[in-house]
């Protein structure tokens, strides 16, 4: 492999500028993800009047929309797909009724979807916030944090996961003029408004993440660059560059993005712990390329994989076993993932609804023919994922 590939733009950085956008009345924003989760936010902001609003199968759609609807006392629906509804929003929903939002379950408590019915500002004490569930939750209301009266607190409590996302928001916040501390266990937002101001996206280093795997993967030699990534980001995913590094991929930052240069085999480690607690989304790339070059990696972080897109530790293993692998609970919270028999063989590999199992699976075609099915899942992040596949050299059907 050799040449360019482009990548979406960071759908967290852009479901975010467009909340504070909103809320501050005005900015540019340019270079916003065409992932869905990112368009979908777009058309929702921009229907006021709608009564019902389908967040579909995006987690910050879902979350960042309930808090911002809570606030802008609107009286709305929010529902979402199947899976969605199966994810867990009590935490949320419990510290904005303390905020003074009316909201009710509508089905299931402490799950979509919900009936909001209005806000009755009221100040507020330190909330207690529970970290280890998702911290789209702490984002959601940090968001909101300018317009509750007296400013908002909030303290972490149990684990704290995906904390580089916390602190992406707060660094936006800051963007656009809100004052806000995040730090280890305690959030605090004070009462300063929003000002507009403009924001470039930057591309989206969890989707870098499929280009490592493919790089890894490729015959000696193969190096692939990504325009749009910067060594200054605010993207947890960017420590996928020093994972990458274990599994043979080298970075170099190059004046307009990265360049990924392939290790000698040599180079690769036979055996590396890796701890996903802070970049929950990289996990499948990683199990996935773990197991095609043989390194064989004791994973933990991974609790919060169980309520995403999918179970994503099951469906891990169901797929990986299909191409001789395992991912194997070790105990003490570590899953090791090891290629006892490696081999595509025309594997089959089913994506439950979840972007990431497609794109994860994806590279071992470098390593023989395999199906994916329902491609079109990418769509929830990097929808032209496959066309930038072929561009590279691969045939698909
Ligand atoms: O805030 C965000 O943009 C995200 C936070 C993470 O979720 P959790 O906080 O639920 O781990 C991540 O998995 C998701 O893809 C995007
Ligand atoms: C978990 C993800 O997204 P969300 O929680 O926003 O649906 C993801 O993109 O991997």
């Amino acid at each position: 492999m050799r040449g360019t590939a482009t990548l979406p733009a960071s759908k967290s950085e852009s479901n975010r500028v467009l909340i504070l956008q909103a809320l501050a009345g005005g900015g540019t924003l340019e270079n916003l993800s065409d992932a869905n989760d990112t368009q979908l936010m777009r058309r929702l902001l921009a229907h006021p009047e709608a009564s019902v609003v389908d967040a579909e199968d995006a987690g910050t759609v879902m979350r960042f929309l309930t808090a911002y609807l809570a606030v802008t006392g609107r009286q709305v629906t929010l529902t979402g797909t199947a899976r969605m509804c199966e994810r867990p929003i009590g935490v949320l929903v419990d510290a904005l009724r303390q905020l003074g939002a009316v909201i009710d379950y509508v089905d299931r408590q402490g799950y979509p979807p919900l009936r909001l019915r209005g806000w009755e500002p009221t100040e507020s004490a330190p909330l207690q916030v529970r970290g280890d569930i998702s911290s789209q939750f702490i984002s959601a209301l940090m968001m909101i944090g300018p317009l509750v009266p007296g400013g908002l607190q909030l303290q972490l409590t149990g684990h704290v996961g995906s904390r580089p996302y916390i602190q992406m928001t707060a660094e936006l916040m800051r963007h656009f003029g809100a004052d806000v501390e995040a730090g280890e266990r305690t959030v605090r937002v004070g009462t300063r408004p929003y000002q507009p101001a403009d924001y470039h996206v930057e591309s989206d280093w969890s989707a870098a993440s499929y280009w490592y795997s493919m790089v890894a993967l490729a015959p000696s030699g193969s190096q692939v660059r990504l325009p749009g990534l910067r060594r200054q980001s605010l993207q947890g995913d960017q420590v996928v560059r020093h994972l990458m590094e274990s599994l043979g991929v080298r970075t170099e930052f190059v004046a307009d993005g990265v360049e990924l240069h392939q290790l000698a085999p040599e180079e690769r480690s036979s055996r590396v712990a890796m701890n996903f607690t802070d970049c929950p989304d990289l996990a499948q790339t990683i199990a996935v390329a773990a197991a095609a070059t043989g390194v064989v990696v004791d994973m933990t972080g991974l609790e919060s994989l169980r309520i995403k897109e999918t179970d994503r530790i099951a469906a891990l293993q169901t797929e990986l076993a299909k191409v001789g692998a395992t991912l194997t609970d070790i105990g003490d919270a570590v899953f090791q993932v090891k290629a006892a028999d490696f081999r595509v063989a025309d594997a089959r590999i089913a994506t439950y609804h979840d972007h990431r199992m497609a794109m994860a699976f994806a590279p071992l075609a470098l390593r023989g023919p395999l199906t994916i099915d329902r491609p079109a899942v990418v769509r929830k992040s990097y929808p032209f994922f496959w066309e930038e596949l072929r561009q590279a050299g691969f045939t698909l059907e």
